[in-house]
């Protein structure tokens, strides 16, 4: 067994962290070189991978957590090195399953990792695609702290609108100032909220409590779920030129940096209050200042940087009408532990192989989908190792195709999953690379592999499964069993699955029924009796146990096929005893 390894980070002011790749070592995951400088506090990023090592580079360190898993003994528990802070009730978590190891403010580190799992929503500081590249997965937390997150903006608007902390520090300097720190009233006005996501809706629910009119800005949000609680969906444009109050909810993209820049600022109504509990890189901060300057933003309150902690002399973190706080958005008891806890379990799921529900470089699917799919999945990567052990020759595998039957609505049918486990299927017997469904597509492509997709509607009201079957083809290749390869020329298997367990239903022109379990025997021979006798004499005596096996023919008395599922590997002598049979014209061993 390979090690596992696994590495947690926090994501404050890491944008400019970087993962470097180290060579790859063979049959081995990247190296992810995790270097951080001035550790402080974070939530969290668990790395874990036997097959890769991917470098990550922190120029700059701020706050984070991370956790890193080093090399064991086979059967070993997975080692998990805690980088930074996590609540205890994650470490409880984590100490289940694994070897866990608290060693923060670490000077560069370097594992082969699998998982690398942040305590939180943002990845912005993971360089997901040097993860991507590396099969290794990411998973991040992005529930348990929604709530505080809301509740802060909340806080942080209700404070600047009534000059709490200024009129706090002033009274505590001496000053009772009540005629200075006058407010607004929330009341009536009207918040845009920019990003409906988790944090921003929640936001706007309370705000409607408050009694504000409240519009949100999200080209991705579905409009049914902003009218259920009560907001409308309108244009970048119209939230801000309607806004009194603004609160910026949106992740750190591309897209999203400085979109607060003097532009939009110059189209927002004069005398706006914006609230960041998101990103700081989402404001250009300098412009910002500007506008509190000339009185255009009349109030910001801000939990998030561009850098954090941000300069001591930050103009804008020392202006009058600013409000600030340490990046405090997720800190609560609750959140804290519900993040401990939701971070260590996804990456312990991770490390079990557990289709991630909370992948960030993986196919996201929900997890009802996921427990639904969990069969199709295997039997994806069985049809797929299936045929490409059939192939012989030089030639290479170019054009694969996936066919899959289903009597569900088309776009009811995500299947980024099953195509990425035909995918690590038909590429890892045959190489040293370690497919998993983070870098599935990245190494398709790296090794030339088309992969087509098509849906057939099989019509069938009744069918409560999501999928009738999956066909596999390899086209224009040459088979080492010549009976895999259909009237069209290319090696076809099929598949379904029957009672939760994943069968081969057709090879090449013949019909089958064997469980795709263990490992496979097929056997092309004249149709005549007595053949399922003779083969399974010849495995009896040599202790190989038949878990199933099946008959399949084109027509009566013509060639018909034998598929014979076994719990062990047949030595080269029971294999040859089997092709010695008179009838026998060829047969192969495949392992599944
Ligand atoms: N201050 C803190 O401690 C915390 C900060 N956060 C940050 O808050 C932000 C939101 O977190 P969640 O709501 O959990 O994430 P989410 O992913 O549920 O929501 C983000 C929303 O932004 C939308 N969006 C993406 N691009 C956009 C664009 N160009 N314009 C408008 N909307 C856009 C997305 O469609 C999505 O609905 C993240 O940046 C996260 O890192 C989250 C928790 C705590
Ligand atoms: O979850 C997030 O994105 C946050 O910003 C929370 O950050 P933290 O976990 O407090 O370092």
């Amino acid at each position: 067994m390979s090690a596992s390894r696994a590495l947690l980070s926090s994501p404050h002011g890491v944008a400019s962290r970087t993962f470097t790749r180290a060579a790859p070592a063979r049959l081995a995951a990247p190296s992810i070189p995790f270097a951080r400088s001035g550790a402080l506090r974070a939530r969290s990023a668990i790395l874990s991978s036997p097959a890769a090592t991917v470098p990550v580079t922190s120029a700059e360190p701020k706050r984070r957590i991370s956790h890193s898993v080093s090399d064991s003994a086979p059967l070993a528990k997975p080692a998990v090195l805690v980088a930074e802070k996590l609540g205890e009730a994650g470490l409880e978590v984590l100490r289940q399953f694994a070897d866990v190891e608290c060693a923060y403010g670490m000077s560069p580190a370097r594992g082969r990792l699998r998982v690398v799992g942040r305590a939180g929503v943002g990845i912005d500081n993971v360089d997901l695609q040097a993860a991507t590249e590396a099969g290794c997965l990411v998973v991040n937390a992005p529930t348990a702290n929604t709530v505080a997150a809301a509740e802060h903006g909340i806080a942080l608007l209700a404070c600047m609108a009534r000059n709490v902390s200024q009129a706090d520090a002033a009274l505590k300097a001496g000053k009772w100032q009540r005629a200075k720190y006058v407010g607004v009233s929330l009341v009536g006005k009207t918040l845009a909220i920019m990003g409906f996501g988790k944090v921003g809706s929640e936001v706007a629910r309370r705000a409607k409590g408050l009694g504000m009119h409240v519009i949100a800005h999200d080209p991705y949000a579905p409009a049914d779920k902003a009218r259920a609680i009560g907001a409308e969906l309108v244009s970048f444009e119209e939230a801000i030129a309607k806004a009194d109050f603004i609160s910026l909810h949106m992740p750190l993209t591309p897209a999203t940096s400085k979109v607060f820049n003097d532009e939009s600022f110059g189209k927002m109504k004069t005398g706006v209050r914006i609230v960041n509990v998101a990103r700081g890189g989402v404001i250009d901060e300098d412009a910002l200042v500007r506008a509190l300057d000339s009185g255009k933003v009349a109030q910001a309150a801000l939990d998030v940087f561009t850098v954090e902690p941000p300069a001591k002399d930050s103009k804008l973190v020392l202006h009058e009408n600013v409000t600030v706080t340490p990046h405090l958005g997720a800190s609560t008891v609750e959140a804290q532990e519900g993040v401990a806890i939701e971070i260590a379990e996804a990456v312990g799921g991770a490390l079990r192989g557990e289709l991630a529900a909370t992948a960030v470089n993986a196919p996201m699917v929900p997890a009802e989908v996921m427990s639904e799919l969990a069969p199709y999945v295997s039997l994806a990567e069985k049809l797929g190792r299936l045929a490409v052990q059939l192939v012989a020759g030089e030639s290479g595998i170019k054009g694969v195709k996936v066919v899959y039957t289903s009597a569900r609505d088309p776009d009811d049918l995500d299947t980024r999953l099953l195509r990425a486990m035909v995918t690590k299927g038909i590429v890892e017997p045959v190489s040293s690379t370690f497919v998993n469904l983070v870098n599935a597509d990245y190494t398709a492509k790296q090794r030339g592999l088309r992969i087509a997709e098509e849906r057939v509607s099989h019509d069938n009201a009744a069918a409560e499964a999501p999928l009738e079957s999956i066909q596999v083809r390899l086209s224009h290749v040459q088979s080492r069993f010549a009976g895999a390869i259909s009237d069209g020329g290319d090696i076809v298997v099929v598949g379904r699955v029957k009672y939760g367990v994943p069968h081969l239903t057709v090879v090449g022109p013949y019909e089958v029924d064997v469980s795709l379990e263990g490992n496979l025997i097929l056997c092309r021979q004249v149709d005549q009796p007595g053949m399922i006798g003779k083969v399974g004499n010849i495995l009896g005596e040599r202790n190989v146990n038949v878990s199933f096996m099946s008959v399949g023919r084109t027509s009566r008395g013509k060639q018909a096929i034998m598929a014979i599922g076994v719990d062990e590997e047949p030595d080269k002598k029971t294999l040859e005893k089997i092709g010695a049979i008179p009838a026998v014209e060829e047969f192969v061993f495949l392992e599944l």
